[in-house]
């Protein structure tokens, strides 16, 4: 029998390594030989909250220094600054039991341009109820754990803040359960409200993923993500593009294909885009974003370690290069637990928890420098300066824009999305020869 108040509390208090040993739906295991692996109770990496951390405490110095320059990069052609924040969003993180962290992109001094310094802030969160808790407290509870972390990023001056996807609510996709529909609000529903008070307060752009209910469309739901202007206005909206079918996210049993295009957000601190999660695996998706003027893409994402903890780092920080623009990526944190068992249709036990949201926020510049990853296991805000100015420089010099050929590309896109499609391949003849 699950004792799901036990279980469900593991990363979201402060004493969560102590509280986790014992965690049934964790599956610890440990390895009978001294240097098999261990798999964490706590979904820390082997005790660290996340990579980086493990390998500044266990490499010597140089040996650091120089694995850091592989994984993540040179700016400017030196390592990352960190950033001093002000004490009152230190104090927040400590009492709170959040990962703070903050770091600096610089780019070069140019002769006609002043710098555009922007400061985006990143939070990753646990739910804070049980699943089985009224969907009212639910909802209420989440917004009261989040209320101090946006006060962190609002007293760090932060410019522009993002949420992770669907924040309001636990992910419960995975159950195909229709009851969860009931989450879903308008656009100037109960979230957006609740943020256009931190947004005018602190004149802080905030994005505002949420399952959204189309209420003037006989109440059609999207995964949409709001951008909040820094007078507390709604800017606009961007629906999710791209909808997982693979594992246990069953989302397109919930919502539609998002129908906003590609849109670029003229904000007073940037021009910024929203990619949803999965449509961080389409390259044409976030090309889109940069030809429409993006300087920053938002990932808002929900995803679980063993379906792509090995490709989170990969695939913003491609994008990042391939578009000259920033990737700022969110990922959800914590394991949730749902009431009744689901299967995966893969012919394994039916389970009710969808795996572990691996947090790990991260930034990543054009540049190909990326910031260390947020905590596996705890909530997190993550502040990062980036001078917007890295872009163009990196457009210069690289002119991936200029060598693009996007007229070829353009062509191949229109015959294939014909039925008459035929792809162009060229046969070696001797294969069809009988000798
Ligand atoms: N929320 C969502 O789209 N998740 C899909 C899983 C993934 O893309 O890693």
């Amino acid at each position: 029998m699950i004792d799901w108040n036990s279980l469900y509390f593991k990363t979201t208090r402060k004493e969560t390594k102590q509280s986790i040993r014992t965690g049934e739906m964790e599956k610890i295991y440990n390895g009978e030989a001294k240097d098999e692996p261990k798999a964490y109770g706590d979904a820390s990496i082997c005790g660290y909250d996340s990579l980086h951390r493990l390998l500044k405490d266990n490499l010597k110095p140089h040996h650091f220094q120089e694995v850091s320059r592989l994984l993540t990069g040179l700016n400017c052609g030196k390592a990352l600054e960190t950033i001093t924040l002000p004490e009152s969003a230190t104090a927040l993180s400590v009492d709170h039991g959040f990962d703070l962290q903050a770091f600096c992109f610089h780019s070069d001094k140019e002769l006609l341009r002043e710098p555009r310094v922007v400061r985006v802030g990143l939070i990753q969160n646990s739910i804070a109820l049980p699943t089985t808790a009224h969907f009212v407290d639910q909802k209420k509870a989440i917004f009261e754990k989040l209320k101090p972390m946006i006060d962190a990023a609002g007293s760090s001056g932060v410019n522009i803040l993002c949420l992770q996807e669907a924040w309001m609510m636990p992910f419960a996709f995975c159950t195909r359960e229709k009851r969860w529909c009931e989450f879903a609000e308008p656009v100037d529903g109960e979230s957006t409200k609740f943020l256009q008070g931190f947004a005018l307060k602190y004149n802080m752009v905030i994005i505002n993923p949420i399952l959204e209910r189309d209420i003037n469309h006989g109440d059609v739901i999207w995964n949409t993500a709001i951008v909040i202007g820094n007078h507390g206005n709604i800017i606009g909206k961007h629906r999710k593009n791209h909808i997982p079918r693979v594992g246990d996210f069953n989302e397109s049993t919930y919502y539609m294909e998002g129908n906003t295009g590609h849109p670029v957000f003229e904000t007073e601190f940037g021009k910024i885009a929203i990619n949803i999660c999965y449509g961080r695996h389409h390259p044409l998706n976030w090309l889109a974003f940069g030809l429409n003027g993006a300087e920053i893409v938002f990932n808002p994402s929900a995803t679980v370690g063993e379906l792509s903890e090995p490709i989170w780092p990969i695939e913003a920080r491609n994008a990042a290069i391939a578009n000259s623009y920033f990737v700022a990526s969110v990922n959800r944190v914590g394991t949730e637990i749902f009431p009744n068992p689901f299967t995966s249709g893969d012919g394994k036990p039916a389970h009710t928890d969808f795996g572990h949201f691996y947090g790990s926020s991260y930034i990543s510049a054009p540049d190909a420098s990326c910031t260390p990853s947020l905590s596996r296991n705890r909530d997190g805000l993550l502040i990062t300066d980036m001078d917007l100015n890295l872009c163009r420089q990196l457009k210069d010099w690289w002119c991936f824009r200029m060598t693009s050929r996007y007229e070829m590309y353009a062509e191949i896109l229109a015959h294939y999305v014909k039925p008459d499609f035929e792809p162009q391949v060229i046969s070696d003849p001797s294969l069809h020869k009988k000798f």
